[in-house]
Formats: C-alpha cells, structure tokens, sequence
C-alpha cells in the first residue's frame, strides 16, 4: 500500500529499506517482494503520481518540469564553460521519480557501453550479452496508440513481449535515402548497434505514460501484504545502527514524516537500498559523513567513511536546440499555443486515449558519430565506449515542445533538430556547504569543460544542418536555422556556449569500480564500500553515462541489482 503516515503503517519492522521510489527503487520494491517471507518499506520525499494530469498524458510531458510540485527544482552552480550560466536541473518528487516526469525515451544505448561498463568494473554480468534477460524482463513491448503500422520501425527479435504519423516522419525517413552514408536508416537502434536514424520506442502504454509507478508498482504489485510506500518522507541521513569491529553497519535511516515534519528513524533488518537518485544519493551520503572525510570535516560534519568519489565523476549529456522555421501550421506550436486545441486534443485523449497527445515529442532519434575526417581526435581520445558507439544524438521534432512557448516567435512554426554530446569527456560533481540535510546540494555537471565536447558539438551543429539540408525538406523548410550565420568554430561555440543545457542524464555519483579499487563508491555487487547493510541502486553507480537516455540503462541496473540482492538473502 501506498500511505502518507507514519501511522498507517503495519509497523517499523522490515527486512528492506528502499530510499527513493524513484525509477530503480520501484524495480527494487517490486522483485524483492514477489518473496512473500521478504518485507520492504519505500521511504519517498516526493508527492503521489495519481491524477497528475502531466504525467499521463505523453504529450504534456514538458509541462511536468521545471519549477512544479512534481520536481525537486534544483539548479546548477553557474556554468563556466557556458558562460556562467546557472541552468535548471530537474529530477522527479513524485512516486516513481524520474520516470514519471521524463521525456519518456526508451533507448539502450550501445552494446560497447555495456561491455565497457564490465571492463571497467572487471564483472562480465554488467556486459550486453549477460544483461540481456534483465533488459527483456524490464520490457512489455505494446502496439502504438495511434494504431500506426508499426512493420518496419522496430525488430521484434530483440525485444520482450510478455500517433506516430507525425507530418515530419515521411520526411525523416526520405533524408536516410537520400542521404544514406551520414543518415542510413536503422530498424531498431535498440539493438546494441545503434548508429543511424530510427523510430523512437517510448515508455508510453496504452496511450498513456508508463512510469515505475505504473508499472513496477502497478496494483497487483503495490497491494502486496509485504510491500509499502511512504510518501512525503524525506531522508536526511543514513545513520550505524549498533557499534561493530570493522566496518561500520549502517542500516538506519532518519528522515521526516511529512514536509517539515518530526524525525524519525528505521532499521532494516537485512539491508538498507539507496535509490535517490545522482543527485540524492550522493547528497544523503555525503549528509552521512560518507564521502571525502576532509571535505566534510571542513563543514562540520562528523566523517564515517573516507570515500572521496562520493558525488565526484558526475557525467551528463549537454545538448542544443536547432530551429528551422517551416510552412506548415501542423505542428507542435499549434497545440502548444492555442489553449482551444488543446483542450479538443484533451477531451479526445481522456475520451479514447487517441489523438496527438498519445506520443511523446519526437518520434525519431539519429544517432551518429562524428565524420571519420575531422581532426578533432588527432589531439584527443575517442571518447566513445566503441565504434558502433555513437557520439552524437539528433532529436528529431515537430517543433517546439515546451510551454509557454518563446515570446519573440510570433505564429512562426519550426521544425527541430536536437544535438546531444552523447561521449562528454567533461566531469562534473555534487557537493555540499551545508550541515543542514534539507539544504539543496551544489549541483555542478561542469557541461562543456572539456575540449573534445565542444569540437564535438560543433560536429553535431554542422551534420544536423547537413540533414535540414536534404531535398526531402526543400518544400517545407522556409529558412535557415536561427543560429546559420554561426559557421566558424568561434561562432559555433558561442551558439553553443549560450544556449547549451542539460538533457538531464546524470550518472556516475556513486559510480561502481572493481572490488578493492581505491575510487568509485560501490563494488560490483552494488555495496558501498566501507560499510556494512548498505546498497545503492540508481542512476548514480553508472560509472559512466551511456549514449543513450539513461531509464533502459537504469531500469536493466535495478534488475539485475534485485537478483543480486535476492542471491545474498
Ligand atoms: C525532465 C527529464 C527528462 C528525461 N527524459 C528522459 C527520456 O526521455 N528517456 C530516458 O531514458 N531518460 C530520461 N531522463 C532520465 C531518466 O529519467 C533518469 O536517468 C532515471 O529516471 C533515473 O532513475 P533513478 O532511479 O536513478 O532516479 P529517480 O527516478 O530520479 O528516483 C529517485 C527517487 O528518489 C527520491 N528521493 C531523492 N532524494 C530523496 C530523499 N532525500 N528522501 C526520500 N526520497 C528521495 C526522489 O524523489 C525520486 O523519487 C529524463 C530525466 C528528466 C529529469
């Protein structure tokens, strides 16, 4: 059951103790009770997703974030590199965290960034081929709503199975053949061999969202006699639960009852999970004296265990928004503008869940490295996990999709390309100034610090342009893209340096290194090192960001975390 007090619950005693119900706690939540002898509490800071209109409804999902109940409306330290820019940060507040106020990709990434990930960590189970039950096992692939033919846009060989038609589409596809070397079109870029252009798969079911609420903790989960959830209880710190020799045991937690509430404390009796997430999980250890024992010293706060990557090695991926204006009134600018479409499109979405608001914001995703003859890794490292890893993402829109839409564009209708550095070799961290638990943590993802990102960025500009360029837009698109007169690296890197943000994919936090490395937070097996009773599982054990939106990524960790976890119990 989902409850808001203390009180409503059975009792204080449980084996496992989830912190965050966010995308990896609900997998958590929901595979540790399918053993009935196995209880577990969620403890979640953020509000519940029933009726949140914006969360159901795919279309809405850019009106979810930033600055509503349903974010926890962080903000970046000023950005260096980005000409000190301080950018919105959002995470989920609400049950099923993130992935009940993302965009709602579902993209794996490249089958080198998984083989990466277990070389790096010298465990062969993190590798592609071996996580591949846990990919099918966290997929339902469903028929589109919009009852489009979906023959041709994804291969079913690869996927488990227990209103497309966007005007742009047609156009999108005719570019891959007409300029096939850059473009080539690619059935299912979620098959470990992403590059090329494909169509987007989403966790959208039904018409509407599907989130780890929704599913992992969908009714015949949620009402399990073992398994509760507590909203509105906001963690403050990890606490050692009794004196040990050793390494300390640290299954208690302290959080609030309700916002601003009392404090209260919980034992596991197994295992405390931390889920929170890259930006809450790094915040909750470092309020815990888990991190690096001179910096938190220097604040005021007692250190339990020197573990100094402890929000270091943040990687996240920093993207620009290109815009070309076009002469069609048939896009997103026309439901985003004019409150009376909308409400027309709603009422047909609530009625069938049919209609335009039953897809996401894009439909194709490009993903593309950067051409074998520029000289950019001459100087530098490829930073990509391998060569069918690619290094930059297009996203591929029917114009604008955040609300309120610019003031400056008039009636003007656009068509979008997005460019993402998928490989950034820049690091960013989290960190605190604070003794007080409750104060935001400093958010710093250093976007663009490092050389290589930006060459690469150029790179994606200039292709992005290249494939406006094809004829299959010549009859559409009405005039250069607002940023064409920047053509040089100079002007370019300032088109970028201005308008660059996050595309909201932090990892690597509380990143996994091998057993017995002395960096990275967690051993293979997910427990922090240096304690006792604690694991994390969440985006933040990535070591490194993958090139791909990071839910698949995170949804497949939580998987096979919750089989490691039921091994050891
Ligand atoms: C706006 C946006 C758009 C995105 N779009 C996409 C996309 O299209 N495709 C994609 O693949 N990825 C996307 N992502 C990224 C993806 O959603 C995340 O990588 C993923 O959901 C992270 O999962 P997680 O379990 O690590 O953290 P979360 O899902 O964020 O879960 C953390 C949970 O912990 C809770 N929590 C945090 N601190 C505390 C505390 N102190 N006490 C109690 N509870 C706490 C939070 O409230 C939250 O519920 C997007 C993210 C955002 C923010």
């Amino acid at each position: 059951a989902v409850v808001e007090r203390v009180k409503d619950l059975p009792g204080l005693e449980y084996d496992f103790v989830i912190i965050g119900a966010g995308t990896a706690g609900n997998v958590i939540a929901n595979r540790l009770t399918e053993n009935i002898h196995h209880s577990v509490l969620v403890l979640e800071a953020g509000v519940s997703n029933k009726e949140v209109l914006n969360s159901e409804v795919p279309f809405f999902c850019p009106r979810l974030t930033p600055n509503t109940a349903f974010d926890w409306n962080y903000t970046t330290i000023p950005q260096q590199s980005l000409n000190g820019r301080i950018l919105a940060y959002p995470r989920g507040h609400i049950l099923g965290g993130s992935s009940s106020i993302n965009f709602m990709a579902y993209t794996r990434g490249s089958a080198d960034d998984y083989n990466r990930y277990a070389k790096l960590v010298k465990d062969s189970g993190w590798s592609w081929d071996r996580l591949q039950p846990y990919f099918r096992k966290n997929e339902k692939f469903t028929p589109p709503a919009d009852h489009h033919n979906t023959r041709g846009q994804f291969n079913p060989s690869v996927h488990g199975f227990d209103g497309i038609n966007s005007p742009i589409d047609r156009r999108v596809i005719q570019t891959t053949m007409e300029l096939p070397h850059e473009f080539p079109f690619n059935l299912d870029t979620n098959s470990g061999h992403q590059l090329g252009v494909g169509w987007t798969q989403s966790t959208i079911g039904g018409g509407q969202r599907s989130s780890s609420a929704t599913s992992y903790l969908g009714p015949r989960f949620v009402n399990r006699r073992n398994l509760h959830v507590l909203l509105h209880a906001q963690v403050a710190r990890i606490l050692r639960t009794k004196p040990t020799h050793g390494d300390p045991d640290v299954r208690t937690v302290e959080f609030t009852e309700g916002v601003g509430g009392p404090m209260r404390r919980i034992t596991a009796r197994k295992e405390l999970i931390l889920s929170a997430g890259s930006v809450g999980t790094p915040h909750i250890l470092l309020n815990s004296g888990i991190g690096n024992s001179h910096d938190l010293s220097r604040i005021g706060i007692k250190p339990l265990v020197h573990l100094p990557s402890v929000g270091q090695n943040l990687s996240d991926h920093p993207f620009v928004v290109n815009q070309w204006e076009v002469n069609s009134s048939d896009t997103f600018e026309t439901i985003n503008r004019n409150a009376t479409v909308a409400a027309a499109d709603l009422q047909q979405w609530m009625q069938s869940r049919t209609g335009p608001l039953v897809d996401g914001t894009f439909n194709h995703n490009a993903w593309i490295r950067v051409p074998k003859n520029t000289t950019i890794f001459d100087r530098f490292r490829d930073p990509s996990a391998g060569p069918n890893t690619a290094h930059v993402e297009f996203v591929i829109s029917n114009g604008l999709s955040h609300v309120p839409l610019p003031t400056n564009i008039g009636n003007m209708s656009f068509f979008v390309v997005s460019t993402a550095v998928l490989t950034p070799a820049s690091r960013g961290s989290i960190t605190i100034n604070s003794t007080n638990p409750f104060a935001p943590p400093l958010i710093n993802p250093n976007f663009l610090s490092s050389e290589p990102d930006i060459a690469i960025m150029r790179e994606g500009i200039r292709s992005a342009r290249r494939f406006a360029a094809a004829p299959a837009w010549a009859d559409y698109i009405t005039s250069p893209s607002s940023t064409s007169n920047s053509t040089t690296d100079a002007e370019l890197d300032e088109v970028i340096r201005s308008s660059a943000s996050s595309f909201f994919h932090p990892v690597g936090t509380a990143g996994m290194s091998p057993r017995g490395a002395d960096y990275g937070v967690v051993d293979p097996d997910l427990r922090v090192k240096g304690v006792k009773g604690l694991r994390i599982v969440d985006a933040s054990v990535l070591p490194i960001v993958p090139a791909g939106h990071t839910q698949a990524a995170t949804y497949v960790f939580a998987e096979r975390a919750a089989d490691l976890i039921k091994e050891s119990w």
